[in-house]
């Protein structure tokens, strides 16, 4: 058993664990980083970037499909395992940046070995033990597998292993319609399957009603079959047929993906040993994301058991680099956290909800509501499907919601202006290139003080005064 002595000690190479490790190593303190699987992490490999590079070919397929005014749409010829071999190219393209070697090159010791605690201050990894001043728990998250009667006996696909497949499903059910579930079944059906959500609540349920109802409805539109409220009381059959029975009836189909969100792994890192209290759906942190029973311990991005997505994670580690190299408080929120669903429209949303403001904020709140309609771009390019929606309270913007083409590039600026308190005046006051889609923002900061400026009659008077003066 060799021996190692370390500053920091991060369990897990996934986008929390990296950011932590470079990091630190960069600022000069002694680094052992240690992952049992991929270098990457489920985005690189099972979770973002396979997904994304699957939309984006399935988009090109719709484009074929549908075709455009004068431009004839027709039946694109598919080929899904090349279309998988392409997922995983991007992947390998990707993998330098999160690689072992990159980050040996940065002066980080990485050892390929599963961790687990022997004490407060102390893990082994295979061979090796390691006392090290802080540990980082950056060690992600799994799909949940739900507890149905039957599914254990039937051949069901997660994002773990959906990416392996290569031919491709004639109908696939799945089972869940968050983000996974919705993202995953516009791809497929626009790569030619059939393709039945269903939920045992409502779809996309984490996002504003009416803007999902945009997604939802063009998922429809496209044929994908998005049954809500039913609740999955059996699975059965084998690989090519395979039935989910529902409490609103059966439904057939040739595979099942199970997308009904992710747990924390706890085990196999003996927390007890490391003293390292797990009672929530996380480990357990306060605002700094230290643990709450080791003050050693750290845990950040899917393992602090909060808001599930890689710029959480990266945000996470960087909070927590400065706490560990530099040793400043740094103390984490989530308010101002954005998310995007990478549908066609996307649906991105950042802040408070309308209903979140309206229960915060009561008669303080103003919505302002833009179609995409109103915007030159989207009526230039034949994309008006959507809207963007403001929450504001006092002149600042606390939620912005857009649905629309590019909506996950259009929120940037609304999360400027929901994390630094930006006043509505200094965005109606930007001036932004003609035609973009991002004009729909200005627009409705302009909204906002329209009822303001046009329609009040001391302005008006004003304006009456500065009239009667001039020769
Ligand atoms: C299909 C899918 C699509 C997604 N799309 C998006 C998206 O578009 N945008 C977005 O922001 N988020 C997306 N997410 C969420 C995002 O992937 C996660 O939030 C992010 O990867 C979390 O990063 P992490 O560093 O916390 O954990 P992970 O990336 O899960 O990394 C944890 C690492 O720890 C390692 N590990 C665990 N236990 C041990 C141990 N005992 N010893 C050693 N190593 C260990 C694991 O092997 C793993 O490599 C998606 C997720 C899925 C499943
Ligand atoms: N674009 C993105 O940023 C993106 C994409 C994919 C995943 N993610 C991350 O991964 C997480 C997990 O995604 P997800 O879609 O698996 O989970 P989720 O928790 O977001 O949604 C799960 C859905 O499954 C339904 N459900 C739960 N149990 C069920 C059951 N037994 N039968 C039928 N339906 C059931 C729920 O009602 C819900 O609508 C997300 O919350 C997000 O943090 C992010």
């Amino acid at each position: 058993m060799e021996r190692i002595e370390t500053d920091i000690c991060v369990i897990g190479a996934g986008s929390g664990g990296l950011t932590v490790a470079s990091g630190c190593a960069q600022m000069g303190a002694r680094v052992v980083l240690i992952e049992k699987g991929e270098m990457g992490g489920d985005c690189l490999n099972r979770g973002c970037v396979p997904s994304k590079a699957l939309i984006a070919l399935a988009s090109q397929a719709q484009t074929i499909r549908s075709g455009a005014p004068g431009i004839a749409g027709s039946a694109p010829q598919v080929d899904y395992a090349a279309a998988m071999e392409h997922v995983q190219s991007v992947i390998t393209r990707i993998a330098p940046d999160d690689s072992q070697e990159r980050f040996e090159g940065l002066g980080v010791r990485v050892i390929r070995e599963a961790a687990r605690f022997t004490g407060e201050d102390e893990v082994e990894a295979g061979p090796y033990r390691i006392k090290a001043k802080r540990i980082v728990l950056a060690t992600g998250s799994r799909p949940l597998v739900p507890p149905i009667e039957g599914l254990e006996a039937v051949p069901y696909l997660t994002n773990e292993t959906l990416w392996d497949l290569r031919e491709a499903p004639h109908h696939l059910l799945i089972v869940g319609g968050g983000p996974i579930g919705i993202e995953m079944a516009q791809a497929h059906r626009r790569l030619g399957c059939e393709v039945t959500v269903i939920d045992g609540a409502k779809a996309m349920a984490k996002d504003d009603p009416k803007l999902a109802a945009v997604v939802l409805q063009a998922l429809r539109d496209e044929g994908v079959r998005i049954v809500e409220d039913a609740k999955v009381t059996r699975v059965e059959g084998t690989q090519g047929a395979i039935t989910v029975q529902t409490s609103l009836g059966a439904f057939e189909g040739s595979h099942l993906l199970v997308a009904v969100g992710r747990e924390v792994v706890k085990e196999g890192l003996d927390l007890e040993a490391g003293k390292v209290a797990a009672e929530g759906r996380g480990i357990d942190v306060d605002d700094s994301l230290r643990s709450t029973s080791n003050p050693r311990v750290y845990a950040i991005g899917d393992a602090a058991g909060g808001l599930m997505f890689t710029h959480v994670a990266g945000y996470h580690g960087g909070a927590v680099t400065r706490a560990l190299a530099l040793g400043l408080p740094s103390k984490v929120k989530d308010g101002h956290i954005p998310h995007v669903t990478y549908t066609d429209p996307e649906l991105a949303q950042v802040g408070l909800t309308e209903e979140e403001a309206r229960k915060r904020h009561g008669d303080k709140l103003t919505v302002i509501r833009v179609p995409m309609e109103q915007n030159d771009r989207a009526r230039a390019e034949g994309r008006t499907e959507g809207m963007m929606k403001l929450m504001v309270v006092r002149g600042r913007c606390v939620g912005a919601g857009i649905v629309g083409p590019h909506a996950g590039e259009l929120i940037g600026m609304w999360s400027l202006a929901v994390s630094a308190g930006t006043k509505l005046t200094k965005i109606s006051g930007t001036v932004l290139p003609y035609p973009t889609l991002g004009e729909i923002g200005k627009k409705a900061a302009g909204n906002y003080f329209s009822p303001k400026l046009f329609g009040n009659r001391w302005v008006k008077a004003a304006v009456r005064t500065v009239q009667r003066r001039r020769s």
